[in-house]
């Protein structure tokens, strides 16, 4: 039984090595609210919110969510104890969305969850796999840039590699990046950039064998995203258009889409992941684990969620040092030859360092149970 003591919101702000752009947004400093949950015994959960400072990707923000942490969420849980995460979502029935700020508590007590039992949060959500295989995701720069970026990451052993495309910018640097690299496995990510009047051009990305266009269309279509589909040979895959497991099965029975990216931010955590998870291997559906910019906290979660069966293609979870000049957890998160081990360690199987969050930190703010 998990009983909260304290519950802490560490905001903090960290510089990105280089800027990240896409089609919808432009990232320097990524703020990021770390939630540690902190039981009676003294054991400690950790959960991070990965809405971006201004709503570009999702209507949420770290404001937002810091408001409803503070004030709907975790008050909702003082006093409660919780025999298992799930139960979260149950709790949290009467608050509508909001699901980047439900995550990242979910994420915190999937994590004390596992740490109580002295196992690893890939085994009680079922993973399968010992090591789970990376891509990376290049942002929109110029072609030559963008192509050289992808030759490092190459080297680096990477599995699977993103760019970002939009209508500025789309069939010359595919067709560039393929001269280079004919086999590559090679994706690109619109961000919703298109419309179906665009279906045309969408098509001409076809020849390029690509292993799937990530949301061509716009963020809350299903609909449209199913004529597309009918007309284009590359698989579809929608990010933003899913964010409850039941998009997912309204999006399956369309044929909106061949290809699911699961973010556990964006469907408000891991239970709602898994959820997804289960819901796609039923049919066939394969998916992948998305990314966020996130720090190691997520980074972790990520990993463990991304070991079980049915992730099945490689996904945006690369090394820490992709991003972050230091890591804010120990051992490092990186990709060696491509892979991450699963690590075994209880919880998260990473160890935060205090010193490196507390650099990085604006301000903290504990929320104590009434009960101590
Ligand atoms: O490497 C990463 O963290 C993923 C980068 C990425 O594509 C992304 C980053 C921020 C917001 C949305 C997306 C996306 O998948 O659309
Ligand atoms: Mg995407």
């Amino acid at each position: 039984m998990i009983k909260i003591k304290t519950v802490t919101l560490h905001h903090i702000t960290q510089t990105l090595k280089t800027p990240f752009t896409s089609s919808i947004g432009h990232v320097t400093d990524r703020e990021s609210i770390l939630v540690e949950v902190t039981d009676l015994e003294g054991i400690s959960g950790w959960g991070e919110v990965v809405a971006f400072s201004t709503p570009w990707y999702t209507e949420e923000t770290i404001s937002t969510a810091f408001h409803l942490l503070k004030d709907i969420l975790v008050p909702l849980l003082m006093n409660q104890p919780i025999s298992h995460p799930d139960q979260l979502n149950h709790i949290f029935h009467n608050v509508k969305r909001n699901y980047m700020a439900k995550a990242s508590l979910e994420g915190a007590i999937w994590d004390l969850y596992a740490k109580k039992q002295g196992v690893s949060l890939a085994f009680v959500l079922g993973g399968e796999k010992s090591e789970i295989e990376c891509g990376v995701v290049v942002g929109i720069s110029s072609i030559s840039k963008m192509t050289e970026q992808i030759s490092q990451y190459v080297e680096e052993g990477y599995k699977r590699f993103k760019v970002k495309i939009s209508p500025d910018q789309d069939i010359e640097l595919i067709e560039g990046i393929r001269k280079k690299f004919p086999k590559l496995p090679l994706m690109a990510d619109a961000n919703s950039s298109y419309s179906l009047n665009d279906t045309d051009r969408l098509k001409e990305l076809d020849q390029f064998g690509l292993l799937m266009i990530e949301q061509p269309l716009a963020a809350d279509d299903i609909i449209d995203h199913a004529k597309l589909q009918q007309k284009l040979t590359t698989r579809i895959c929608l990010d933003e258009s899913i964010v409850t497991s039941e998009d997912a099965r309204k999006a399956i029975e369309l044929g909106s889409c061949r290809v699911i990216n699961i973010k556990p931010g964006r469907v408000g955590g891991l239970t709602e992941s898994k959820k997804i998870h289960d819901l796609c291997k039923a049919n066939d559906i394969p998916v992948w684990c998305g990314g966020m910019l996130e720090t190691s906290i997520s980074r972790a979660h990520n990993i463990a969620l991304a070991s079980l069966a049915n992730f099945s293609i490689p996904g945006d979870i690369s090394s820490s040092s992709r991003y972050w000049e230091e890591d804010l957890v120990y051992p490092e998160i990186k990709a060696v030859n491509g892979k991450i081990t699963v690590p075994r360690a209880e919880g998260i199987g990473f160890h935060m360092q205090m010193d490196i969050v507390k650099k990085y930190r604006n301000s903290v703010t504990v929320i104590k149970n009434s009960y101590i």
